[in-house]
């Protein structure tokens, strides 16, 4: 049984500690045989915390949370809102429940399954592919023309975020088995990383939408690691944020981790949204006001 968030907390011993508290992560400055290994002092700590349960947000900031029916003007939301819950407000991530159905996930792991290959990473200083350590998954990429499920599936990106996906990554599809996780990272390129999205001409990832294709027994969370905040896996929820602040500039408190799996297995996809076409869709908003620590 997979329990939230507030229940687990309630139900473990909270370690919510002063020192804990949400603060920005820096840039990774070293490399340690190629793996950027900067965790900060007690990241290792929190990101291990984080996934067993043991560190979540404090119930103040919980109780400030809300969840509602959107249809954001779209006739199709209208007859067929979208579930939306707040998991953090600032930066703001969203959970959308109900918007992947049993059937959809059966078709999308049917069509990966057969092209599952270990995921990579871009190496941060020569931007070659490589597999690593810190990233132990399998994945494969789906295109739209394939079928129209994963067509769909971008329809719906566009109606949760927003967002046009005419210049988003295709859509990836991840396995992780047991002991299969992804350390903290961003998923916005940084200022001096080499060959960092260049060849897609779109522009960085303005944005991430995580399905959750499968419920995880043990282990397995999404976690915020400058935020102090889980994301339990339930089966058909996305997950949603922004990796950009308006004025393009990387939001480093988005940094995060998929948990270890102990037990059981977790499919997810990811689609991430980039730059390009999204000038009016999110307008740079001048009184953004981002902090020096967040840009250094
Ligand atoms: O699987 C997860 O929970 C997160 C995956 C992730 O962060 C990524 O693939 O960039
Ligand atoms: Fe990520």
């Amino acid at each position: 049984m997979i329990f939230p968030n507030h229940q687990r907390a309630q139900g473990n011993k909270l370690y919510y500690q002063e020192e804990l508290k949400k603060s920005p992560a820096k840039e990774d400055e070293t490399l340690v045989n190629n793996v950027p290994t900067s965790l900060e002092p007690n990241e290792r700590e929190k990101y291990e915390m984080l996934c067993r349960g043991d560190l979540s947000i404090p119930p103040a900031v919980q109780a400030q949370l809300k969840c509602r029916y959107v249809h954001r003007n779209v006739p199709y939301l209208r007859l067929m809102p979208l579930k939306e819950e707040e998991a953090y407000l600032q930066p703001r991530i969203l959970l959308y429940r109900d918007v992947m159905y049993d059937s959809e996930i059966d078709l999308i792991k049917k069509m990966a399954q057969p092209r599952l290959r270990r995921a990579t990473v871009q190496n941060y200083k020569t931007g070659e592919l490589e597999i690593a350590h810190y990233r132990i998954s399998k994945s494969a990429w789906l295109r739209e023309p394939e079928h129209p499920v994963v067509e769909r599936i971008s329809k719906r990106v566009e109606y949760m975020t927003g967002l046009t996906t005419s210049t988003a990554e295709e859509l990836q599809v991840v396995n992780y088995g047991i002991g299969g996780h992804y350390e903290p990272h961003y998923d916005f390129a940084r200022p001096g990383e080499a060959n960092a999205f260049k060849s897609l001409g779109t522009g960085n990832r303005v944005a991430t939408v995580l399905f959750y294709m499968s419920d995880v027994a043990q282990g397995g969370a999404t976690v915020f690691t400058s935020l102090n905040l889980s994301l339990w896996p339930e089966k058909g929820t996305a997950a949603f944020w922004h990796n950009l602040h308006t004025t393009s500039d990387g939001d480093y408190y988005t940094r995060h981790a998929a948990c270890p799996v102990l037990t059981g297995s977790k499919w997810v996809s990811n689609k991430w949204l980039h730059e390009a076409g999204q000038e009016f869709l999110r307008p740079c908003d001048p009184n953004e006001v981002i902090s020096k620590q967040e840009l250094s």
